[in-house]
């Protein structure tokens, strides 16, 4: 990049810190009012803009990247997932992608305990009884929930925040079984005293409360599909704070329906924001509107994240947090 300074598009209404600071080192092109870009505005974007920050709600898809000016070197991405950016095309354009890894793993981690908790005992659904004004008082059988301690916990993609939620959970009296394409360090699989099972089938089988952690890439869209679903014991809670391409969500919503699954605790969705709505009139799952790093501590670190990677890029150095198309 030359001494100008680089055009940095931002999709989104980013925390006001992070905006002054990016006004400061770029020229920044924000958006105040914060309405999703449409995809015309996007593609303008990518034309004239040196640097795109996108958020999870944004499609960089290969229509969007194949109208890309060449100034367009690097996309720096307000989040840690990047399923939405066609990472195999920005490659083949030499567009460096970069992510917000590592901040936002203690927030994601804390959602996913608190629906962990949140669904076997019936918390919600607790809230509004009260709420409701129907609350008649203690009972010994009122609104009976299911012990957490001493419960087996399979988590479903080990990675930072996979392991953040064992030790929470192992902290809960939670036994801590794992699936992941490779095992972790020895070192972190005693302190967790964690279980690994090469096969995701016999895990879910043996399970009471499932957790999903990996990334969604091609390989793991539906990697829970309705044959994975009904392996399930019909007492196990399911729990999603990653991706909902990853769970297939009608095939859960009928197994929720049908009593095959005791509940589920759902951060994210298939088909964002839209909800299924037969999952709406279920009291035994508890559904977020994608809030698993919505602290504003994480939000101030993941902007932080993105103005390093930009200014280290238009320095000319690699910036730290490079997406490798060969990782997904
Ligand atoms: O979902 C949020 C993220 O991937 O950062």
């Amino acid at each position: 990049m030359s001494n100008r300074k680089p055009v940095v598009v931002v999709t989104r209404k980013l925390p006001d810190p992070i905006e002054t600071r990016m006004m400061e080192l770029f020229d920044a092109r924000l958006n105040h009012d914060d309405r999703p870009m449409s995809r015309a505005a996007l593609i303008e974007a990518v034309r004239d803009a040196d640097v795109l920050v996108p958020t999870v709600t944004d499609r960089i898809d290969a229509g969007v990247l194949s109208q890309a000016g060449p100034s367009l070197r690097l996309i720096a991405n307000f989040g840690t997932g990047v399923d939405h950016i066609d990472l195999a095309t920005a490659r083949a354009r030499a567009i460096t992608v970069t992510n917000t890894p590592g901040v936002l793993t203690e927030d994601t981690a804390d959602m996913t305990m608190a629906l962990i908790l949140a669904v076997p005992r019936r918390l919600v659904e607790g809230e509004r009884l009260v709420r409701s004004g129907n609350w008649g008082g203690w009972s010994p059988t009122l609104m009976l929930g299911h012990r957490i301690w001493g419960k087996r916990l399979g988590i479903v993609g080990m990675g930072r925040i996979g392991q953040a939620v064992a030790r929470r959970a192992k902290a809960f009296g939670m036994a801590i079984h794992y699936h992941n394409r490779k095992r972790v360090h020895p070192d972190i699989e005693a302190e967790l005293e964690a279980t690994y099972w090469e096969s995701l089938d016999q895990m879910l089988a043996r399970m009471d409360v499932i957790t999903i952690h990996c990334p969604h890439t091609p390989a793991t869209f539906h990697l829970l599909s309705a044959r994975r679903l009904e392996l399930l014991p019909k007492h196990a809670y399911l729990v999603n704070c990653a991706r909902g391409e990853i769970v297939d969500e009608n095939a859960l919503t009928r197994m929720l329906i049908r009593g095959d699954l005791a509940g589920a605790g759902l951060d994210v969705f298939e088909h964002e924001p839209a909800v299924n709505p037969k999952l709406l009139a279920l009291d035994n799952v508890v559904l977020l509107p994608h809030l698993g790093s919505a602290t504003e501590e994480g939000r101030i670190d993941m902007g932080e994240t993105v103005l390093i990677n930009i200014k280290t890029f238009s320095d000319g150095h690699p910036p730290p947090d490079r997406v490798l198309a060969s990782m997904f």
